[in-house]
């Protein structure tokens, strides 16, 4: 999924980390067999203890090296997971910002959240706790099975046996892990999702008949990480006990190889403690099935994601679009939309420099008339054309650079008031920010007014005006307003009015509404009903409003 990122390209970054995370623990491992073998030479004979040197100079390297290769593989596996997650990060937003709204109507917003976080958490920690425990336990039995094999037999198996089966009793769960890992990634992503939209509807008290299914998800939530627990107990008792045994085995064969003097006496601390330490390389892979299968759906659910194909594609040539005002055009365009035809036949100019208004009953398809425009969605069929172009072999962003959408229900970012009217005017001087907010009556909001998500923290009216003067401030050729004067008592109305009005000076405007006043602002006005725009006499009786 990021783009042009070949799978091992991926990898490479983690090849350091994982070769680091496997010396440690093989560190680990031979330090547990060396200190057990110094301390018993030196126990038995410390009159030797000099001819040690060797031995605790290795205990001690062991010792300082293991702890530095951990840090060291905590520091890279992690630098390069993050980085990973980055370009992860990076490729999900670009997709994401390709889908736009569609993605939204498609998916609920809590769960692609949730998901989309855990998603990333899970592919980008995945050769850490993947494959990091698998090569160190491979590498340490190798080490501590080999040595012993070639000093007996029985010894080898006494570890080799217990230690294995301990190693597969995850791998046999597994399937239950990961069934009980794709049952809290459900009821994570339900309770997420119930969850925002309680907390969107808590206003008028709907929030309280989510109650009993929040209450039920939490149950679930509960239910599901307490059989998780009791997975991991069982896995642990199960690993101890075969350490137990593992443990006597190899205590009981060691002594009878002492007794009958194949082994020296010093190997057996040695020995012990080297078995006991193969075991501790056993203890990050009882992660192993859940991170696995987390990371197996996350990807399963990547790939979901990227065969959704967006409402509207990028041309893979685009043309270009030349300079200056440039006229509009719909062309016997047809909308279908939920089965429904909102928009049948309609053919609309709006040359370089026109103002026109379309009003008409509500759900009548007005805002899909600026939605087409803006590429939120292409026809069914006709064509929608700027400078006699089809949109569809324009660039997104070409096409969008010309236009500026002030959206009926005026979303804002959670920012500031500056903030977002720098979303439409980045260079303009905060005086000219400031005259803006003014004129359109917004006197007692400061630009350092923090909005709120979506714009929650201001009222209908101030958030829908904030949303306009974002708009206006937008050096484009085509003004795009959707109810602009929506929310606003008629004195507040007649002012913005003037605003739009001096605003547009030598820019096209169209402008969708309900109300009278704006038509005002039309050399055009046009009633959408039936699927059909329906021109109208001109709305000079309404001039005296501006
Ligand atoms: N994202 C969508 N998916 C499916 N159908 C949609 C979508 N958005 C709008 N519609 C449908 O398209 C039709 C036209 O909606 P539209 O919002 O364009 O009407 P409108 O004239 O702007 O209404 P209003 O005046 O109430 O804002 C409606 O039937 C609506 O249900």
């Amino acid at each position: 999924m990021t783009g042009g990122v070949t799978r091992a390209g991926r990898w490479r970054p983690f090849i350091l980390p994982v070769l680091l995370g496997v010396a440690a623990t093989l560190a680990g491992v031979a330090l547990a067999g060396a200190s057990g073998r110094l301390i018993a030479r030196a126990a038995l004979r410390p009159e030797v203890f000099l001819s040690l040197t060797l031995l605790v100079t290795l205990v001690r390297a062991l010792g300082v090296g293991r702890a530095g290769l951990r840090y060291a593989e905590r520091l890279t596996g992690h630098a390069a997971a993050l980085k990973a997650g980055e370009a992860q990060r990076a490729a999900l937003f670009d997709r994401v910002a390709r889908f736009g709204r569609d993605l939204l109507a498609r998916e609920r917003s809590g769960d692609l959240l949730s998901r989309s976080g855990a998603d990333l958490d899970a592919r980008q920690f995945a050769a850490l706790r993947v494959t990091l425990p698998l090569l160190g336990f491979a590498g340490a039995t190798l080490l501590a099975g080999g040595w012993l094999l070639s000093l007996d037999a029985g010894l080898g198996l006494s570890v080799l046996g217990p230690l294995l089966l301990a190693a597969a009793l995850p791998g046999l769960a597994r399937t239950w892990a990961a069934a009980l890992a794709r049952e809290e990634a459900h009821l994570a992503r339900e309770h997420g999702a119930a969850l925002l939209d309680a907390l969107s509807a808590s206003a008028d008290g709907a929030a309280r008949l989510w109650g009993p299914r929040l209450a039920h998800l939490s149950a679930g939530l509960r239910r599901v990480t307490q059989a998780q627990g009791r997975l991991q107990t069982g896995l642990t008792l199960g690993r101890e006990a075969l350490f137990a045994l593992s443990f006597t085995l190899v205590l009981t064969r060691g002594l009878t190889l002492v007794e009958s003097g194949a082994l020296g006496g010093a190997w057996l601390a040695a020995v012990v403690l080297l078995a006991a330490a193969s075991f501790d390389a056993l203890t990050p892979l009882a992660l192993v099935p859940g991170a696995h299968a987390a990371a197996q759906a996350a990807r399963e659910r990547d790939d979901e994601l990227a065969a959704v194909q967006p409402a509207v594609t990028e041309p893979r040539d685009p043309a270009s679009v030349p300079d200056g005002p440039l006229p509009l055009a719909l062309e016997g365009v047809r909308v279908t939309r939920g089965g429904r035809d909102p928009l049948r036949d309609v053919t609309l100019h709006l040359p370089a420099g026109a103002r026109v208004a379309v009003t008409g009953p509500s759900g009548a398809g007005k805002s899909t008339l600026l939605g087409l425009i803006s590429r939120d969605l292409d026809p069914t069929a006709g064509r929608v054309t700027l400078g006699g172009t089809d949109l569809r072999a324009l660039a997104l962003a070409d096409l969008r650079a010309r236009l500026s959408l002030h959206e009926q229900d005026a979303p804002l970012l959670d920012g500031t008031v500056e903030e977002n009217l720098r979303l439409g005017g980045p260079h303009a001087p905060p005086e000219r920010l400031r005259e803006l907010l003014d004129d359109l009556g917004l006197e007692d909001l400061t630009l350092d007014t923090w909005v709120g998500e979506g714009g929650t923290r201001l009222s209908g009216g101030q958030r829908a005006r904030v949303s306009l003067a974002r708009a206006l401030l937008k050096p484009a050729d085509v003004l795009l307003l959707d109810e602009p004067t929506a929310h606003l008592d008629p004195d507040t109305e007649a002012r913005v009015l003037r605003v739009i009005h001096r605003e547009c000076a030598g820019r096209s405007l169209l402008l969708v509404t309900h109300r009278p006043a704006p038509l005002a602002l039309a050399d055009q006005v046009y009633r959408l009903q039936d699927g059909h725009l329906h021109p109208l006499p001109a709305a000079s009786t309404h001039r005296k409003v501006i």
